[in-house]
């Protein structure tokens, strides 16, 4: 039997929501994960410190007994943000980093960010004092094609942007094309790129061949195989830039299975597992450890985890629930379209 032993990994872009919602999916990121950055765009949103503290707690108090995971409480940016509110939270050690949704870009994003010169007042002082801003790269205008929306931005908002404060720390978030890897790649420094789980398995074609596959759509949408190609081969590289956030997005399926249906992807559950076959896949067992729990950490300026993980490859498939149920409503698991294996050995 194959087996591979790595530290405790950390899922550095994570939706938990709220309410019910929180109470029905959290367990599945404190049974693999020992921290995560939690995404700000509940309803309402997390906007200052005083919204993070109080996030912050609901999700301490969703938490299972006897589980140690630790949320890493981000802000959402918005025109008004005071940037004396976000030293604070930097200071008090609540926040971890600032996150920046181009209004109307993806979920609850309305009140994100229209003109980004109302926001340099609060860039000029994370740049300061070193706090990272999280990046949903994506253009917002109707006349940019939603599969160029990340190359658009790339060029017209996040370069220009890191000329202008070079000191900025820049996450550029659930990368998916290959021009956001040569980017990154490009960077000598302040700049890093989160990858999700399914972005590594797959491309536009599962989500329109053979009909509308809503459980695959997620933003920034899912692109052409020659994309997908080249964030397998940063995510399992090594290199210290990249590193995993699963943008485990949950909706209730009546939400994606309808006339307008909400973006985003459910793999808290299997995330593991996937990449542990990803990984064996392109013969880089042996930076996983590196993609899922070294390299975020490294980033942030935080620790790695004592804790370690055993991934087991079983003969047999391991089985996850095709949906789970939560107070909210059922929400459908990411299925990779091939089996697996690795499980996770509790
Ligand atoms: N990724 C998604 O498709 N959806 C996310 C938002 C986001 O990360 O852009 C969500 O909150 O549902
Ligand atoms: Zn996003
Ligand atoms: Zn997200």
């Amino acid at each position: 039997m194959q087996s591979i032993t790595i530290r405790r990994p950390d899922d550095w872009h994570l939706h938990l929501r709220d309410g019910a919602m929180l109470e029905g999916v959290i367990a599945d990121s404190s049974r693999d994960f020992a921290r995560a950055i939690i995404m700000p765009n509940v309803v309402p949103p997390v906007v200052t410190t005083v919204d993070a503290e109080a996030y912050r707690g609901r999700i301490m108090a969703a938490l299972p007994k006897g589980d140690r995971f630790e949320p890493l409480m981000t802000l959402y940016l918005t025109e008004h943000t005071d940037p004396d509110d976000v030293e604070k939270g930097k200071t008090s050690g609540l926040i971890t980093a600032v996150k920046l949704y181009p209004a109307g870009a993806t979920t609850n994003s309305h009140g994100g960010v229209r003109d980004i010169d109302k926001a340099m007042p609060v860039l000029e002082r994370m740049a300061k004092i070193g706090l990272p801003l999280c990046v949903h790269g994506e253009v917002t205008t109707s006349d940019v094609d939603i599969f160029d929306r990340e190359a658009v931005f790339i060029e017209t908002v996040l370069d220009p942007l890191r000329k202008r404060l070079p000191e900025l720390k820049v996450t550029m978030e659930h990368v998916t094309t290959k021009d956001g890897i040569d980017y990154i790649k490009s960077a000598e420094r302040n700049l890093a790129g989160s990858i999700t789980t399914h972005h590594l398995i797959i491309n536009r074609n599962a989500i329109l061949v053979g009909g509308i596959r809503p459980h695959y759509y997620c933003l920034p949408v899912a692109k052409r195989e020659h994309h997908r190609v080249a964030l397998r081969q940063a995510a399992t590289s090594g290199d210290a830039r990249f590193f995993l956030g699963t943008d485990s997005a949950p909706h209730v399926d009546p939400l994606k299975e309808c006339g307008c249906g909400c973006a985003g992807i459910y793999t808290s559950i299997n995330t593991m597992s996937c990449l542990a076959h990803v990984f064996e896949q392109d013969n880089a067992l042996d930076r996983l450890e590196a993609f899922a729990s070294l390299n975020g950490p490294a980033w942030y300026g935080l620790p790695v985890n004592e804790e370690r993980i055993t991934l087991v490859k079983r003969a047999e498939p391991v089985s996850f629930p095709a949906r789970i149920e939560t107070g909210a409503g059922p929400v459908t698991v990411f299925d990779p379209m091939f089996p697996l294996h690795w499980d996770v050995e509790r």
